[in-house]
């Protein structure tokens, strides 16, 4: 049986090596072949740098709450409720609009959904920095979401349309470092303006501003995707951005290549129809759509913002007491978040997207177990409570035996004091529901400096095992940020058919904002049901349920055309097998360890 969905070239890897079937994809005008480095004009990196401005918004707007909740939950007297939707209404609508986000694309096009969400990035700021009240910073939280909700989907299609396959990888990754790179300096934004006693939160949330009118501006000047140009017919304009992106050189192979595959696309689909019905009708598309799907939601299943998250009390744990010390130490997590990102994007050309993937998950299994036996060690040797004070109101506190359990209740805390490494006079009391960092009543209500004075500690226990605590956390960030991190954005970015890429990158994009809330709201009440230790059991065996799914079924698609990608999908779901059509040959391949190896190339006739 032939193909239908074929396209004209195919790559195919022989024992790791790729063997180029049919020409080049460009050529210079004088017709040599081209040296693939030197073919990449400066221009692409231009486009790839406004649009990964995208992913800064992104990662800035959801790192900076932490720090800027800090100081709110004072000034504005939040209560627990609504420190919770602030930060969880800015997902919840980032959800939304990704979802919404595919239609967008594909009516208006990349470009004007990215001047879309820098123009309403730049309208949630202002929102934010002048909020009178919570009820107009809940309104900017969402707007600044549904600005997050389109880039997270625009951007790395916009980017992986635009970029020489050689080099696509790289740079849909780039936009993963941006977002780390946006929570990295959101931590330090949030550490500098924790010392202004007055109005800190408003600097923190409406800087976001500025890149977001950078973004804006630029976009102005620079060119729609010329895959989405051809689509709508706009057959000149096509040529022309192209031929700019690749710096006036001769892109006839490219655009042919482009313009064949959708009309071989329009002749399958016969152009109607619901998109999200036909992907899920059609064989190809939707085992992509299970396996991007399924990438982003393993992604946010490993736990990842939970991570960033409790570093904080992760570093309590280790001993460190101070608020602006913690601020400061955040920021030093996020910024191996932010590092070995960058390792991903040197690496994800080199070893591929399958084996980064593979071996990232892998590591990050392994750091979460380390992290679940630091916490089950600290919970076995946890303090006993020593004293028990009159508890007028009755609290559940009182009936609890060690530090454990006490911590384990949102609404008890661990009063104690210490010598050296030794605990005693140690109570569980009531934690003051409007402000957690001190006691309801007792000797750990009222904060002092004083060094003799009991230490309040809410969420967490002393413990000399949190260096295998810290460890893991590191290794945790060194493992996923180079490959769970940044790789389901740049598979997704890829694995699409041209008619299918705004809507599959809309569903996968929506289903990593759903995971993210799930996760992150549930992770306290997973917490108090399983203990903390049981909590990173959970997810060290989600991640091994994502290693198998991995393993079973993301091929590598590094160095394929855009149109090639989709053949990868014509076999079985999770099965190794695919063919193709290049011209008149029929070649089949198989995945072997994720490499596609040739198995065969032969004339058209003697298969078909
Ligand atoms: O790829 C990103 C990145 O790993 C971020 O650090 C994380 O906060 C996001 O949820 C994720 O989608």
């Amino acid at each position: 049986m032939s193909n239908p969905m074929a396209s004209r070239r195919q790559r195919a890897v022989d024992d790791g090596e790729r063997r180029l079937i049919g020409p080049p994809a460009a050529t210079t005008t004088s017709g040599d072949p081209l040296d693939q480095d030197a073919s990449t004009p400066g221009f692409v990196y231009v486009l790839a740098f406004f649009s990964a401005l995208g992913g800064f918004l992104f990662g800035y707007d959801t790192g900076v709450v932490s720090g800027a909740m800090l100081l709110l939950k004072k000034e504005m007297n939040l209560n627990a409720l609504w420190q919770e939707l602030l930060v969880s209404s800015t997902v919840g609508a980032a959800a939304l609009s990704a979802l919404s986000g595919g239609f967008l694309n594909g009516w208006l096009g990349r470009r004007i959904c990215i001047l879309m969400s820098s123009f309403i990035f730049s309208i949630g700021g202002i929102i934010l920095s002048v909020a009178p009240d919570k009820v107009v910073l809940l309104v900017g939280r969402i707007t600044v979401g549904l600005g997050i909700g389109i880039a997270s989907m625009t951007v790395p299609v916009y980017i992986a349309e635009v970029s020489p396959s050689h080099l696509r990888g790289q740079l849909v990754t780039i936009n993963t470092l941006f977002i780390t790179g946006g929570q990295f300096i959101a931590s330090l934004v949030d550490g500098a303006f924790s010392y202004l006693s007055h109005d800190g939160w408003r600097y923190m949330l409406g800087l976001s501003v500025v890149p977001a009118l950078l973004q804006f501006v630029g976009f102005f000047f620079l060119p729609e995707s010329p895959r989405w140009l051809l689509q709508k017919g706009r057959s000149e304009e096509a040529r022309q951005v192209l031929s700019r992106i690749r710096g006036g050189l001769t892109v006839n192979e490219e655009y042919d290549a482009i313009r064949t595959s959708i009309e071989e696309e329009e002749r399958e689909a016969g152009g109607g129809g619901l998109v999200i019905l036909r992907i899920l009708s059609q064989g190809p598309t939707r085992r992509a759509l299970i396996v991007g799907c399924g990438l982003q939601m393993f992604q946010q299943l490993s736990g990842i913002n939970t991570v960033m998250y409790y570093s904080a009390t992760i570093l309590q744990m280790a001993g460190v007491r101070d608020d602006k010390q913690a601020i400061w130490l955040a920021a030093a997590t996020s910024a191996t978040n932010f590092v070995f990102t960058l390792v991903g994007v040197w690496l994800v050309e080199r070893v591929g997207r399958r084996k980064l993937t593979l071996g990232s998950l892998l590591g990050t299994g392994l750091s979460l177990t380390l992290l679940a036996v630091g916490f089950l060690l600290s919970a076995l040797n946890s303090p006993p409570v020593t004293l028990h004070p009159v508890d007028a109101q009755n609290s559940t506190c009182r009936q609890y035996g060690s530090c454990e359990f006490c911590m384990l209740d949102p609404t008890c805390g661990f009063c104690y004091r210490e010598n050296g490494t030794k605990v005693y006079d140690s109570s569980c009391v009531p934690a003051n529901q409007a402000a957690t960092d001190h006691a309801a009543w007792g000797r750990c209500s009222n904060q002092t400096e004083a060094t003799d004075s009991p230490i309040w500690a809410y969420n967490y226990c002393p413990t000399s095992y949190s260096w295998i605590v810290l460890v893991g956390l590191i290794f945790y960030l060194a493992f996923f940020a180079p490959g769970m991190g940044p790789m389901p954005w740049t598979v997704n970015s890829e694995i699409y058919p041209l008619w299918a890429r705004s809507t599959g990158n809309a569903c996968s994009a929506g289903v990593n904002w759903i995971f993210n809330v799930l996760v992150s709201l549930t992770f306290l009440h997973v917490a108090e049901f399983l203990t903390y230790y049981g909590a990173f059991f959970l997810y060290t065996g989600l991640v091994v349920l994502g290693l198998l799914f991995v393993q079973g079924c993301l091929p590598e698609t590094q160095g394929l055309q855009l149109e090639d990608i989709e053949n990868l999908f014509t076999g079985q779901l999770c099965s190794c097998g695919a063919s193709t059509h290049s011209g008149n040959r029929h070649i089949h391949y198989i995945r072997v360890k994720g490499n596609n190896r040739l198995l065969s190339d032969s004339d058209a006739s003697d298969v078909d």
